[in-house]
């Protein structure tokens, strides 16, 4: 049953890791095509605007030179002067003469007529015409301020050729209206990708390059191939670190119940202090597994698993035999030692009575086994407060664990059968920190205060931390500042008669009410 979940859970993991990668992939080669494109677009638009700006400004050279020139007379001389200028530069289609408004001549005709109103006017001076056809073939861009006006080939102003081909789509836009265009309709909306250029002597007069849609939908289509390789190479190692990991969920079970057979369980202790002396009162038994290879396996990922697939009773009685046999060489000191629990050990109708054994068969008074359960035991209902109940009853103290990471709310608290409770080590790290949890601790221990219970202050790393709890009035700490977690024998050497204290909470008489 549970190798058919793993599998599962194996396979449906390898598929939403590979969607990810792929999807990730997929981002990243959009993201690097829009930048191509863009950058691409940003140049087109700036050499279309050197373009438009050169053809202005060469138009007004020349207008100006004609302008000053003697020759205005639609004499055969002045026509030529007009079509020298028409063949050295290529946009210039034509060079009307026309005093007043009032068409006299161009370099090949002398047909006489009048200038339609102007469409615009630029800012430097000159008139514009959009559409200009007076006597010519084709519409064209007119452009001066008289008596000549040169005739632009507008399609000039945006006739870029770009090294990359692409269906590309350019527009000169003057106050808003179009003056000359390539091929093809932009959506003037997000789905065309688009780069403007601003001239810089007519802040009206703006040059933007477009690109279809397709186009990006190419350039990512050749990114997203460059990328499959290294994504497929990441696939594989994903499925390749899901299958090593789904393998070792399968074998570990086993592999508990094979260490333990094989002696690769230990228990450590970490003591733990009257804050107010730094006399040792009790120790918090610790499993610790290291296999005959010599690699150790954190308790984080093998209590987790063995909680989940029902080897904890198994650790949980190893640990309870090793501390009471360990308590057994220690009777002539004053200590105590807590043990964890799991959920599974409260929900095991055995429980009580084995240890009730196991304690006789020692010659333990209960009272020197502390019983740590996590608030999340409390969810499992009447049956484990129940439990709890018949522990306490038997002489055990009884500590929350984690307290403040869980479940407890105050009203639920003063009905449970408890002794004390521990801060987690992580509202303890806070304390003076400045983080936003730095008031937790404070909280919990006015609360343990209002209930009459003790409190135990976890992962004390730092005298500061050490001193502001026992401002708050913590009575018991524990952490790395007085010491870590340590095989038996090194804790005999840490332990003297004189530098214990007898763990003894306010809260040890009757039992209040369990519900
Ligand atoms: N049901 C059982 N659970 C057990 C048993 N043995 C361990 N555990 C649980 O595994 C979790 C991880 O434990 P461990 O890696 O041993 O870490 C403990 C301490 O080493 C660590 N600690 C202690 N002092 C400090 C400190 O100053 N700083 C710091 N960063 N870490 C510190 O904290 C862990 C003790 O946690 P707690 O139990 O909450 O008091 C852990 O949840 C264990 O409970 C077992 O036999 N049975």
């Amino acid at each position: 049953m549970l190798k058919k979940k793993l599998f599962w859970q194996a396979i449906l993991i390898s598929i939403l890791a590979c969607v990810v990668v792929t999807m990730f992939a997929a981002w990243l080669a959009r993201e690097q095509a829009k930048e191509e494109l863009q950058t691409y677009l940003k140049d087109v638009a700036e050499q279309a605007m050197l373009r438009s700006d050169r053809a202005f400004t060469v138009s007004g050279n020349i207008l100006d030179k004609l302008d000053r020139s003697d020759l205005k007379d639609c004499s055969e001389a002045h026509q030529r002067q007009l079509s020298i200028f028409i063949f050295k530069e290529l946009f210039v289609r034509d060079v009307l003469y026309a005093p007043n408004q009032q068409v006299q001549c161009s370099q090949s005709s002398r047909v006489v007529y009048s200038l339609p109103p102007r469409d615009q006017q630029t800012i430097s001076g000159p008139s514009l015409w959009f559409a200009f056809k007076g006597d010519l073939f084709r519409p064209s861009v007119l452009y001066g301020s008289g008596p000549h006006y040169a005739v632009l080939n507008s399609q000039y102003l945006v006739d870029i050729l770009p090294v990359k081909k692409r269906e590309l789509c350019i527009e000169a836009v003057l106050n808003n209206r179009v003056l000359a265009k390539t091929k093809g309709t932009p959506a003037h909306d997000n789905s065309w990708l688009q780069q403007s250029k601003v001239s810089l002597s007519n802040p009206h007069y703006v040059i933007t390059a477009y690109l279809p849609p397709k186009e990006l939908q190419r350039a990512w289509l050749g990114y997203f191939k460059d990328w499959l390789p290294l994504g497929f190479i990441v696939c594989v190692l994903l499925i390749g670190i899901i299958v090593w990991l789904t393998r070792r969920s399968f074998t570990m079970g086993l592999e508990i119940i094979e260490g333990l057979q094989l002696g690769e369980f230990v228990v450590h202790y970490q003591p733990m202090v009257a804050l107010a002396n730094g006399k040792v009162c009790c120790a918090e038994a610790l499993l610790r597994w290291q296999r005959q290879n010599g690699s150790k396996i954190s308790p984080d990922l093998f209590i987790g698993y063995a909680e989940e697939n029902g080897q904890i009773n198994l650790l949980t009685q190893f640990v309870l035999e090793t501390v009471i046999t360990d308590l057994a060489k220690l009777s002539h000191l004053d200590i105590s030692v807590s043990v964890n629990l799991a959920g599974a050990d409260l929900a095991s109708p055995l429980f009580v009575e084995n240890l009730a054994v196991l304690c006789r068969k020692y010659q333990i008074a209960p009272s020197r086994i502390e019983l740590e359960i996590t608030e999340r035991s409390f969810v499992l209902g009447q049956s484990a407060i129940n439990t709890i109940s018949l522990l306490r009853e038997a002489g055990h103290l009884i500590l929350i664990d984690d307290f403040g990471t869980g479940y407890s709310s105050l009203s639920y608290l003063h009905h449970l059968p408890v002794d004390l409770l521990k801060i987690d080590k992580s509202f303890v790290q806070a304390l003076g920190s400045g983080a936003a949890t730095h008031h937790v601790a404070s909280h919990i221990v006015q609360m343990a205060k209002d209930l009459g219970l003790e409190v135990v202050a976890e992962g004390i790393e730092t005298s500061d931390q050490a001193e502001i709890l026992k401002e708050m009035g913590v009575e018991w700490g524990q952490g790395w500042l007085y010491a870590k977690a340590m095989p038996f024998d090194d804790l005999c050497k840490f332990l003297q008669p004189s530098t214990t204290t007898p763990f003894k909470p306010l809260s040890s008489d009757p039992l209040p009410d369990a519900v």
